[in-house]
């Protein structure tokens, strides 16, 4: 059960991440258990855990931040620019684990997207009127590349749904504070600005999207031309 301790405002050193830091992740959005938007007002974005223990070791469960970037082929947000046609790169909380407060007995990985770092933070304490979480148009079945980049705090459970939606707003700060840190906003500037290293792991987050769009056709053709063939069972699972 979570401590009545006050909370650090940022996690992870100033310097940058420090490894095993930044973890690359990456699959595509599939349906949760419903739970996020409805009882909690918090929408997540949940990707397949299946693979998570054999791939990343080193991620135990608990509280992350990071940046995301979502395929522009499937998300296309209005921007006052018009629709764009590249990924936008935007900054993330998310836990890994069992949701101690819902006892889960399988593993998930549920990324909330919070607004860009030069808006306004709705979860900020003495926001006006109730907290609102930032919610986007629905983007299922779109691939999602996220970059983790520190870890913020074990998982808990919690003697209400409020003390749960408290802490997860208190999340959203610090995350949104340790990555105003020149040494993590360089993840989410454009990618032309960052070198090295950083400018490597930067450029990884809007990639990849038109490997995936084909293997997903694939798998979706094979579908269409035997009924008999059978779907590569862990899309099946994902994709309602
Ligand atoms: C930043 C963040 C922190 C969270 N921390 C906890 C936690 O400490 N304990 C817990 O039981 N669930 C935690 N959750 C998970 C929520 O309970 C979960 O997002 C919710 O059950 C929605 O699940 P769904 O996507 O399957 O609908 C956290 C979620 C986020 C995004
Ligand atoms: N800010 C956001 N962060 C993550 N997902 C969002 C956000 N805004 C809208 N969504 C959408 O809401 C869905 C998740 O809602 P949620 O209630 O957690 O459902 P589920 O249990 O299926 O994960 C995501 O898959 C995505 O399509
Ligand atoms: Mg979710």
């Amino acid at each position: 059960m979570r401590s009545d301790k006050p909370r650090d405002p940022v996690a992870g050193p100033d310097a940058g991440p420090e490894p095993p830091y930044p973890v690359r992740l990456s699959g595509p959005v599939i349906k949760g258990f419903g739970r996020g938007s409805k009882d909690l007002g918090i929408p997540t974005a949940n990707i397949p855990a299946d693979d998570l223990s054999e791939k990343h070791p080193e991620l135990t469960t608990g509280v992350y931040y990071g940046v995301v970037a979502l395929d522009p082929k499937t998300y296309h947000p209005e921007t006052s620019e018009g629709s764009t046609s590249t990924a936008v790169v935007l900054p993330a909380v998310l836990s890994i684990g069992y949701n101690p407060f819902y006892k889960n007995t399988v593993r998930s990985v549920e990324i909330h997207i919070m607004p860009a770092l030069t808006e306004p933070s709705p979860t900020a304490a003495g926001h006006e009127g109730q907290t609102k979480f930032n919610r986007l148009p629905d983007f299922y079945k779109t691939r999602l590349n996220l970059l983790i980049l520190g870890y913020i705090r074990p998982e808990f459970d919690y003697v209400s749904l409020e003390a749960l939606v408290e802490d997860i707003r208190v999340d959203c700060e610090v995350a949104r504070e340790s990555l105003l840190r020149e040494a993590y906003k360089c993840y989410i500037v454009d990618a032309e600005k960052a070198s090295g290293k950083v400018g490597e792991d930067r450029g990884w987050l809007p990639s990849g999207f038109s490997d995936w769009i084909a293997a997903l056709d694939d798998s979706l053709i094979k579908i269409e031309v035997s009924a008999t063939t059978p779907f590569t069972p862990r899309l099946d699972r994902w994709i309602a």
